[in-house]
């Protein structure tokens, strides 16, 4: 079985695939990120679908990378008998979604195998298959899936298989088309003219970009893969592309993270921004407008793609799950928590665009209104706090203090942007919970911030109050809480999200490192002026990323192994933000380009 780590991403910004090293493409869903898999080997078994190339008997690439800066991956293995290569990709979408691999020679004489495995509904349906023309269909209920290929197939067992030898300069593309089983079949793009336009829309994406000093690398990864998981038609942004994927090997914490949570949209439009793509910003900008309009009272904290609010979390009991790690689950029952959080995220991400000049007219300014008015009433309750906890509700501080950031830029936004709103009032609650966390928050044995009122607990959200402007850097309980973090919240120099034993998730078992929070203890380090140390914290981290760039949710530091959700989009935007603030020295807040005073203006 591949190791997490051992996957690399293709996509059309409308779903995804994760193909391993040996050539086997082992996760897609078609045709959006959340629908049914198609290949679910990732968890369970090649019986669940799958669909591998490579050189006959199954071996593991040589090397593999992908291609400048775009999302087309070469695999390559050097075999007794000569080179092979598989340029793997996803065209971007026209009416359907397609597939391509190319089979090239590099050298020599090499025997290759394509062994094609679809199983409908994540591993359950296996469809009949029937040759229509030069291709094959394979269709059951409402999928079908169109295959073809220069090279001969076969039917062998309940899999299409290609056996043959490709020489050096010879090029052998294969295709497959996802639609609808009641529809006509679906065009066929030719291989090698998709191939061009797929490389060249990556070029000009990635021509608006920022560049980050030496990490340029790294940040440029990062974005492809932040973009990569930007579902094009609406602008919403899946967390992961994945579900189930565990925080424990053999553990239960596996969850569906296919879905657009407000808070990990919001920071990765903040990198997005950050790096000079101001489109995808625009585009969140109005998903957000569209998905939380209504009534302020039903605000979630995650939808589906195209705004959808049910997500009935379920689970699928004939998948293994990843290394026997079940149950897997589709759906996600955090929907329905209360995370005061979000309303800060949101706020806080509007007010930036704003600043960046996407804000151009009102349009968004009621919204704005009336969910700040709406937190007014609430922010005073127990929540579920960003890390979601399944536990009982609690006073978390990361949740007061971001409801502080939601207070803070309507002020703002009154007195910077000229903005019509009873900024006295907002004032008033800004400093109202400004005192109830200073009051509440902080450990009056260690004079550290807490995890939540009342408690002794750490946990890594605290490392944003400073980067929220809550309190500047230099503050005595800043310092003490980046230093307690570093030394009390970590494994190995790692940062734990909290310490499970002591937090009452309400979850069996534990979990990995969380790399988000490592990554945000670089910042805090280098706003405390530690910044050797948070450089080289950051290389560690970079250190950890697979051989093409990808990071999970989490880390083992005993087992040396990725963990979680692949990849994910709370891992890849921190690594940018952090990037730029240690290559431009400046920058500490979220809300601010500028170093900052510790009081907000007005307060
Ligand atoms: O740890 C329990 C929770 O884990 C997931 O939430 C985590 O992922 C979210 C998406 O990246 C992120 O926004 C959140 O901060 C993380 O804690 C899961 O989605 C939850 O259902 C689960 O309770």
């Amino acid at each position: 079985m591949a190791r997490i780590e051992d996957y690399a991403l293709i996509g059309d910004l409308h779903t995804a695939a994760l193909v391993d090293r040996t050539g086997s493409i082992d996760w897609l869903c078609f045709p959006r990120f959340d629908s049914p898999a198609c290949f679910a080997a990732l968890l369970d078994s090649p019986d669940a679908g799958r669909w591998r190339i490579g050189p006959s008997g199954g071996a593991v690439a040589s090397r593999r990378r992908y291609r400048g800066g775009s999302l087309v991956l070469e695999t390559e293995w050097d075999t007794p008998d000569g080179t092979l290569r598989v340029t793997d990709f996803m065209p971007q979408r026209g009416n359907h979604p397609d597939v391509i691999r190319i089979v090239e020679g590099l050298e020599g004489e090499v025997r290759v195998s394509s062994e094609l495995t679809l199983r409908f509904d994540y591993g359950s349906i296996v469809p009949w298959v029937r040759r229509r023309g030069d291709e094959l269909e394979a269709v059951a209920g409402p999928d079908s899936v169109w295959f073809w290929t220069t090279a001969p197939v076969e039917g062998r067992g309940l899999s299409s298989v290609s056996d043959f030898v490709v020489t050096e300069g010879e090029r052998i593309p294969f295709v497959l088309t996802w639609g609808r089983s009641h529809e006509k079949a679906p065009h066929r793009p030719d291989p090698f003219h998709a191939l061009e336009d797929t490389l060249a829309f990556w070029h000009d994406w990635n021509r608006q970009e920022t560049p980050e000093g030496h990490w340029e690398e790294a940040v440029t990864r990062s974005l492809v893969v932040l973009k990569a998981m930007t579902y094009a038609p609406t602008g919403g942004i899946v967390a992961a592309v994945t579900t189930s994927l565990p925080e424990e090997l053999g553990g239960t914490r596996n969850w569906d993270y296919r879905y657009c949570w407000l808070r990990d949209a919001t920071y990765t439009l903040q990198a997005l921004l950050l790096s000079g793509h101001v489109d995808e910003a625009a585009a969140w900008r109005e998903w957000l407008l569209r998905t939380v309009a209504g009534d302020p009272g039903d605000l979630q904290i995650m939808y589906a793609l195209d705004g959808t609010r049910r997500l009935p979390e379920m689970e699928l009991p004939w998948l293994k799950g990843y290394e026997g790690s079940s149950p897997v689950r589709t759906g996600n029952e955090a929907a329905g928590q209360l995370q005061l959080d979000v309303w800060g995220e949101v706020l806080d991400s509007l007010f930036l665009a704003r600043q960046a000049g996407l804000e151009k007219g009102h349009d968004s300014w009621d919204l704005q209104k009336a969910l700040m008015h709406h937190l007014e009433a609430r922010w005073q309750q127990p929540d579920n706090g960003l890390w979601e906890m399944r536990g009982p509700r609690r006073h978390f501080t990361h949740s007061k203090v971001m409801a502080w950031v939601a207070a803070d830029r309507m002020v703002r936004s009154v007195e910077e942007f000229g903005l019509p709103g009873p900024v006295q009032r907002w004032r008033r609650v800004r400093d109202e919970i400004r005192a109830d966390v200073l009051a509440h928050g902080v450990s009056p044995t260690t004079g550290t911030f807490t995890q939540s009122y009342g408690s002794d607990n750490l946990d890594a959200s605290l490392l944003l109050i400073p980067r929220v402007g809550f309190l500047p850097f230099d503050d005595p309980r800043v310092v003490a809480t980046v230093e307690a973090v570093q030394r009390d919240l970590t494994e190995d120099g790692l940062v734990l999200r909290y310490r499970t034993q002591d937090s009452a998730d309400g979850l069996a078992g534990s979990e990995g490192v969380f790399l988000a929070c490592s990554f945000w203890l670089v910042d805090a380090l280098h706003g405390i002026g530690r910044t050797a140390e948070a450089r080289a914290l950051f290389e560690r981290l970079l250190s950890l990323r697979n051989d093409v760039g990808l990071l999970a949710e989490e880390y083992d530091p005993v087992t040396k192994r990725q963990l979680g959700n692949f990849p994910q989009a709370f891992s890849h935007f921190p690594l940018v933000v952090a990037a730029h603030h240690l290559t431009s020295g400046e920058g500490e807040r979220s809300d601010d380009a500028e170093p900052h005073e510790a009081e907000p203006r007005g307060a």
